[in-house]
């Protein structure tokens, strides 16, 4: 795979000795360019995304979300179509290419709703999460977390099947802080790489001495889920207005009042599921004052 790679005159490019047809820009992410291509041999739809790789290190992270797609078969987990590297004025670009979703992302969908002034009802809420948390539970099960949870990183099937992307800051899920230089960079790595209004606690402030696991991807699933049923994040508004999202994550996240079309079971769990990391959290600092 990545072998082979020609721009042709009518906006066609070749990977792995398969032609694609440009079709049209469909989005840019923080870190990349992603169109929409047709395959000339099967006419099927592929995303195409585009990571121009400032340095080595920025090359080794997109050869790192290509191995990561490559890793799971999952149906909750997008797979991989191709990808290939491109020289260009002694910078790389990493060219992905992933089966395209027509329905989009879960927060183009959250929109949608909002703009309309509807609501998604709890039954697709909880097939939704369920589809999620199967794709997080298969990464966690072979010991990787994917760091980057939110709406806008879980793509929808027409039938709501939901799959995890953006696989670009998935690491081991069990990372062992020695000392406050590891600290740092552990720190300075999620400040750039996990998205601000949906990073667990625990990667905020590193402890100098302490283990981050994949209970940062179970805040940032309470934050999904809170997505789902209030249609915004629970600390979007937060980051909006310029306050410290590292200060509101200390604290129990707050449930807009009145609370609609939401059971209190449902709520319930948004709590549950965010009260059981911070405290794990707050146990794990415990810890490691404990044992300085
Ligand atoms: N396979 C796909 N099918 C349909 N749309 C896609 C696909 N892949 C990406 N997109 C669209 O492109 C957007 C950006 O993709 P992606 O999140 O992978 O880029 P990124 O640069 O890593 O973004 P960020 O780091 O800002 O989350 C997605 O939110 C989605 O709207």
């Amino acid at each position: 795979m990545g072998q082979t790679l020609c721009i042709c005159s009518r906006g066609s490019i070749t990977i792995d000795n398969k032609r694609y047809y440009f079709i049209q820009k469909l989005d840019e992410g923080g870190f990349s360019y992603v169109d929409l291509v047709e395959g000339v041999q099967d006419g099927r739809f592929y995303a195409l995304k585009r990571i121009l790789c400032h340095d080595r290190e920025g090359r080794q992270e997109a050869q790192t979300e290509v191995e990561m797609h490559r890793l799971f078969s999952h149906p909750n987990i997008l797979g991989l179509a191709g990808h290939t590297f491109i020289e260009r004025g002694g910078k790389s670009e990493a060219w992905i290419l992933l089966p395209y979703v027509q329905k989009g992302s879960l927060w183009s969908v959250l929109e949608k709703l909002r703009d309309k002034g509807s609501f998604m009802p709890e039954r697709r809420i909880l097939k939704v999460l369920q589809g999620i948390c199967s794709g997080l539970k298969a990464m966690h099960d072979r010991g990787y977390a994917h760091r980057d949870l939110k709406p806008t990183n879980v793509l929808l099937e027409v039938d709501d099947r939901p799959l995890l992307m953006d696989l670009g800051s998935m690491n081991r899920s069990r990372m062992e802080v020695k000392g406050t230089r590891e600290a740092m960079t552990v720190q300075d790595w999620a400040a750039q790489r996990c998205t601000i209004s949906y990073r667990a606690p625990e990667l905020f402030n590193v402890e100098s001495h302490c283990v981050i696991d994949d209970r940062t991807d179970i805040w940032s699933l309470g934050c999904v889920l809170y997505s789902m049923m209030f249609l915004e994040g629970p600390y979007d508004m937060v980051f909006q207005k310029g306050d410290s999202v590292a200060l509101a994550v200390q604290n129990p996240v707050t449930i807009p009042q009145p609370c609609r079309s939401v059971s209190p079971l449902a709520s319930q769990l948004v709590v549950t599921l965010q009260s059981i990391t911070l405290s794990a959290f707050k146990a794990s600092r415990l810890e490691c004052i404990d044992s300085k």
